[in-house]
């Protein structure tokens, strides 16, 4: 842990803004205290830092004279605006401090579910490290609707880790790990291994804490914290006054060690990331070709579709009973499938042309679902 090199951070909402509303900057710079000194001078960074900030929400409250987190989202989008905009302006002043640049990444589930932008967000990220910046990631709210959303930047957080093959996912809340029951009972004491998910049996994972600003509670955490170790990158989980052992690879919180390998997953995204489009329904040797032989999936094994989706969608990949077994990116649109369902790519290409001949889901494009 202490040897890791590329970091991402996320913290939230609830350790960024004061008990009435409103960004709380002396948080602020106590983060970026611990950020800077770890990551070493502006030249020869001893370790590369992402953050994932939430915030934007929470710092747009009472600028906007909002009382409380609206629940409609047009709302709640015009204080992320707000909101954004100062929590960027906060930390560019406080990393100033140490002649540190920011870089803000604004990214929403297509930058992270489709390929092409997920490369482009990559690239992005890798620069902004290479030339010494410190990119300051939170969710595009302000143009995300509600199927589009995360909603939450702690699984953010974790498919940003793996974009970016991160060493270690620090999360910083404002409680000190997980705890085996909601920590504001009594009698709850704190979990501070998990290896796996009989570690994880028992535990009641409850919703967000007392402050009403963060959003997911333990369940979001515990989601992302699965996400990244599935993915071969440890997790620390704790609060923000810990960020200093975190990052320095000290023990504190709730450490998840890795359950998968690092570089098994290339498609972890896929599986976590996207809200698929559409559904294509399989016939069992379809299903059986996908799942156990891990092939293409072609027209002739398709028996039907649904949903408005277009070419490079995430879709599932439904069986005759229903059930979903593999999810992918899928090669024609919705409106295209129909007249192809079922027939043999050989057929179709004679019949409409060679684009024809191409497979509905590539095998490069799917994840098979457990
Ligand atoms: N088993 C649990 N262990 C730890 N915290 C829990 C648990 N169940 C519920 N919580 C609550 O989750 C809260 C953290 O979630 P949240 O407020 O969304 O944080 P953040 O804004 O940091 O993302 C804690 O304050 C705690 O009250
Ligand atoms: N993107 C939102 C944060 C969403 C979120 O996950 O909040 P939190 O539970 O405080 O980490 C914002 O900046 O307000």
């Amino acid at each position: 842990m202490a040897s890791a090199r590329r970091i991402v951070v996320k913290i939230g909402s609830s350790s960024l803004t004061t008990a009435v509303g409103g960004l709380d900057a002396d948080r602020v710079d106590a983060l970026v205290d611990v950020i800077a000194k770890v990551r070493g001078g502006r030249e020869n960074a001893a370790k590369e830092i992402v953050l994932v900030s939430s915030g934007a929400i929470a710092a747009g409250l009472a600028p906007l004279g909002l009382a409380k987190r609206p629940r409609d989202l047009a709302r709640q989008q015009a204080a992320a605006s707000v909101g954004q905009g100062l929590l960027v302006a906060r930390y560019t002043a406080s990393f100033a401090r140490y002649g540190v640049r920011v870089g803000q990444v604004l990214l929403t589930t297509d930058d992270i579910s489709r390929r092409a932008h997920y490369r482009n967000a990559y690239r992005t990220l890798e620069k902004l490290l290479a030339m010494g910046a410190l990119p300051v990631v939170n969710e595009n709210d302000t143009v995300a609707t509600d199927e589009i959303r995360f909603g939450d930047n702690d699984r953010l957080a974790a498919l940003v880790a793996h974009l970016v093959r991160a060493d270690l996912l620090v999360l910083l809340s404002d409680v000190d790990g997980l705890y085996d029951g909601d920590p504001r009972r009594p009698g709850t004491s704190r979990i501070a291994e998990v290896t796996g998910e009989a570690d994880l049996k028992g535990v009641v994972i409850g919703s967000a804490g007392k402050a009403g600003v963060g959003t997911g509670g333990m369940v979001t955490k515990v989601d992302a914290a699965r996400i990244a170790a599935e993915a071969g990158i440890p997790v620390v989980l704790t609060s923000a006054v810990h960020a200093a052992d975190a990052l320095a690879g000290r023990p504190t919180g709730t450490l998840f060690h890795p359950t998968g390998k690092r570089s098994a997953n290339r498609l972890l995204w896929l599986a976590h990331a996207s809200a698929p489009r559409g559904v294509l329904h399989l016939d069992d040797g379809a299903v059986t070709a996908v799942v156990e032989r891990r092939t293409s999936l072609l027209p002739a094994g398709l028996t039907g579709v649904e949903g408005h989706f277009v070419a490079g969608d995430p879709v599932d990949l439904v069986d005759e009973s229903g059930r979903t077994v593999a999810r992918g990116l899928v090669n024609f649109d919705a409106k295209e499938l129909p007249r192809l369902l079922g027939r043999s790519t050989h057929e179709l290409a004679a019949e409409l042309g060679p684009a024809y001949e191409r497979e509905v889901v590539h095998r490069d494009d799917l994840v098979v679902l457990g």
